[in-house]
């Protein structure tokens, strides 16, 4: 996809994401990767009302090459594209059940959630918690390029997920898949349940390639 394509995208699927709820205010960013730079939602906008002109376009050095003031945040997505090549695109989202998943105390900081269905084992992997920052906290940028090259998805502690995928498209699909299962887990919580087991989680592998280490 080109740039213009690209920007039409952003405010096409920021406007899905929040209509269905998943970016209450002003929260969350987006961010894709171009061939010159990369763009990104600016910060404190509506994810239901950008405009397309307006997206910050910014170089690999982190400087606004053109467009609004960018997301505070934009360090963590410039961390994520230098040390995750695969990585084209990036969604962070503050949506209610991923969200109140990061608020849960005794997780397993290695692998939040268990792996409780396909899609999400596909989809999100294996993912970690950051330990909390505020946000606009330039160290989180320093967690982030630590994490990058192993997870394509991370949870940041009281706060919400970075989703990273192959395409603006997928990504956010991963997104919403991944606030459906926090939603699935919150559910169960009380029942007992099954998780997938190594050979389901093998088979997986070998069909889709995921990213779970048994
Ligand atoms: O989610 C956010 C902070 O973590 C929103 O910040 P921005 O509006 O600066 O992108
Ligand atoms: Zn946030």
């Amino acid at each position: 996809m080109n740039e213009h394509t690209l920007r039409q995208r952003l405010v096409t699927l920021g406007k899905r994401l929040y209509d269905r709820g998943l970016s209450p205010g002003t929260s969350g960013n987006l961010s894709v990767r171009l061939e010159d730079g990369w763009l990104t939602t600016p910060t404190n906008s509506c994810m239901g009302e950008l405009n397309a002109d307006e997206i910050s376009k910014l170089d690999w050095e982190g400087n606004v090459i053109s467009g609004s003031k960018p997301s505070k945040e934009y360090f963590f997505h410039l961390a994520y594209y230098k040390n995750r090549p695969q990585a084209q695109a990036i969604v962070h989202l503050h949506s209610t059940y991923s969200s109140a998943v990061s608020c849960l105390k005794n997780l397993d900081d290695k692998s939040i959630l268990p792996p409780i269905t396909p899609y999400f084992v596909m989809r999100i992997g294996q993912l970690p918690l950051v330990p909390y920052r505020r946000p606009g906290d330039a160290r989180l940028g320093d967690d982030v390029a630590r994490l990058a090259p192993h997870y394509s998805s991370l949870m940041l502690a009281n706060h919400g997920p970075i989703v990273t995928g192959r395409d603006f498209d997928s990504t956010v699909s991963a997104a919403e898949e991944l606030e459906e299962t926090a939603r699935l887990f919150l559910l169960l919580h009380g029942h007992e349940y099954r998780v997938l087991d190594d050979a389901a989680i093998d088979e997986l592998r070998e069909h889709f390639g995921v990213q779970w280490e048994s």
